[in-house]
């Protein structure tokens, strides 16, 4: 695997910003600034009003058309929701925030106890770099697998906070549950079988979370958070830091803020590159980023479902007509090319359209 010529493959930005006293190193900085393309760099974004969706209605199994028909038309626009009614106290939420920040704020040396390997996902620290040429994002995250249970690699699950094991794992139980029901009515949405999407995401879907911390940035306006990219997922569940803005989305060529805090304890919910192919492209998956700022750190909480590696993944029949020709070539284990596709700014799907 190549290395970027400043960075060695597993340093951290908290250790980069140590050597380099603060100051932005070089690989991490987008010439000309990441609003290279935009007209207006100086006036702020404007924010985003993305649809609000009751998840205790749509998991009604006598749920009427109407929060159906706000669900297809906020995922076939937007390509995300803010889901309340969870089902996921706002205490529990606060708690994961909690546990996140206390991890990140551990001395450098006990973060790198769960370090990530050199050609390892799993883990703490930076993101893999897989040429000279990557542009390196400004964060530092945890990532793990948490579902199948049995793939789990405890080695890298932080022992400090001491409730973080414990606490990790409800929060995926109780994800497994959020997820199946969005599933189950992305289907119903589009009047197909209830189990069109969840039999394409299989029985042992994976689940990873990725635990993102943004510290602040000198140069805020020459690095991104995260590089513009839309996930690999079916489906992301977002939890997002409860001060900080840095979550900025694209609609329709216009780019976003993500206000905070959110609406109501909501969870946002987005979709992945998996279920734009799965839907025939009628749900289009979201293509954002993270931007820092020069004050405050960010840190978001982030629940990866990705189907069995091995199940085909293809548009959904009843969703392929003469009025809408299939749009997606078939696919299979979508995560072993995605990770390059996205340090390249390119995006998977793309390369699986007719
Ligand atoms: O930090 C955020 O708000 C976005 C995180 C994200 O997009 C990701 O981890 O894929
Ligand atoms: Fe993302």
């Amino acid at each position: 695997m190549a290395q970027n010529s400043q960075i060695p493959q597993t340093q951290t930005l908290q250790q980069q910003l140590l050597i380099n006293g603060g100051h932005t190193p070089e690989s991490y900085i987008y010439k000309g600034g990441y609003h290279g393309g935009d007209s207006n760099n100086n006036t702020p974004l404007p924010l985003a009003q993305i649809p609000v969706l009751d998840l205790s209605q749509l998991s009604s199994a006598s749920v009427g058309e109407a929060p159906l028909n706000h669900l297809r038309l906020a995922l076939s626009t937007w390509g995300c929701f803010q889901a309340t009614n969870h089902g996921i106290s706002s205490s529990f939420l606060e708690k994961m925030r909690k546990i996140s920040e206390q991890f990140f704020s551990l001395p450098i040396e006990e973060k790198m106890r769960y370090g990530r390997e050199v050609d390892g996902m799993e883990g703490y620290g930076n993101d893999l770099i897989f040429s000279n040429q990557q542009i390196l994002d400004w964060s530092d995250r945890l990532y793990l697998v948490t579902n199948p249970k049995d793939e789990r690699r405890l080695e890298f699950w932080p022992l400090n906070p001491p409730s973080f094991r414990e606490d990790l794992h409800e929060y995926t139980v109780k994800l497994m549950k959020i997820i199946d029901t969005v599933l189950i009515a992305m289907a119903r949405s589009l009047n197909v079988e209830p189990n069109s999407f969840t039999d394409q995401v299989g029985k042992r879907p994976t689940l990873f979370k990725r635990f993102n911390f943004y510290p602040p940035c000198s140069t805020p306006h020459l690095v991104l958070g995260l590089k513009e990219h839309s996930d690999g997922t079916a489906i992301t569940v977002l939890l997002l830091d409860k001060q900080v803005e840095g979550l900025e989305l694209r609609k329709d060529d216009q780019w976003y803020r993500v206000p905070v805090p959110a609406v109501a304890d909501s969870l946002l919910i987005i979709i992945g590159e998996q279920a734009e192919i799965m839907s025939n492209g009628i749900f289009k998956s979201l293509i954002h980023r993270a931007v820092t700022n020069s004050e405050r750190q960010r840190i978001s909480v982030v629940s990866f479902c990705c189907p069995e590696k091995d199940i085909e993944i293809k548009p959904i029949e009843g969703l392929i007509d003469e009025k809408r020709p299939r749009l997606f070539r078939s696919t299979k284990n979508y995560l072993q090319t995605y990770f390059q596709n996205y340090q390249k700014g390119e995006r998977s799907v793309d390369g699986l359209r007719i």
